[in-house]
């Protein structure tokens, strides 16, 4: 057995409470996003998990949960990495734009599919291939090594950057991830196996 890596999607933003296409746009957490993140920070902590070093994306919803979580942890301090390859899929031209007025304009199933086909994107924006294009590389460069000295490690995140990641840690088909939800503010706890294999993945639900 190796180290151990903690996954968490930011708590619910303010576009996601509006119903807005997010992507690579910037709101900050809306006030049950907040209570989400410092929830999340205190599952992990009741789990008797203590990060050694913490990763997020270049955008404010995971870097205040990742603030949030490490506040309630009492690791203020811990070395924080942030970087762009982990931001949420970039939703190109749909960005900013309300999810229910987008079907009104284009249907139902294209919206569908712009949102959780695996290899379609968006007018101008990211797949979730594309997406896992460069998460996956960046977790195994940057954020695997950790894990396989035997540290624990907080990503803090976003749905799709998440799904990219998960999608090879459960082994999963395109298909398949697109139907996987990840929930916001609730950890995903994996130990893996020094070949970096999984040994077990927990859900920190209530
Ligand atoms: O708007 C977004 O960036 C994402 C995540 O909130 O939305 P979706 O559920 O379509 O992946």
């Amino acid at each position: 057995m190796s180290g151990t890596l903690i996954l968490v999607r930011h708590g619910q933003s303010e576009w996601n409470l509006k119903n807005l296409f997010t992507g690579w746009r910037d709101p900050g957490l809306s006030q049950k996003g907040h209570e989400e993140a410092k929830e999340a920070g205190r599952r992990i902590k009741a789990h008797g998990l203590k990060p050694d070093i913490a990763f997020t994306s270049a955008l404010s919803r995971a870097q205040v949960t990742n603030d949030h979580i490490l506040k309630e942890l009492g690791l203020e301090t811990l070395e924080t990495i942030r970087d762009q390859a982990l931001n949420e899929r970039d939703y190109g031209d749909l960005s900013g734009l309300n999810k229910d007025d987008a079907r009104k304009k284009w249907g139902e199933e294209q919206v569908h599919v712009w949102r959780r086909s695996y290899d379609v994107p968006p007018p101008g924006g990211e797949s979730l291939k594309d997406t896992g294009a460069r998460v996956w590389p960046y977790y195994m460069r940057t954020i695997q090594p950790h894990v396989l000295r035997g540290e624990t490690v907080l990503v803090s995140a976003h749905g799709n950057s998440l799904r990219a990641l998960v999608m090879v840690l459960d082994g999963l088909t395109g298909e398949e991830i697109v139907k996987t939800e990840i929930a916001t503010g609730v950890p995903l706890v994996y130990r893996l196996n020094a070949d970096s294999t999984v040994a077990s993945k927990e859900i920190l639900e209530g």
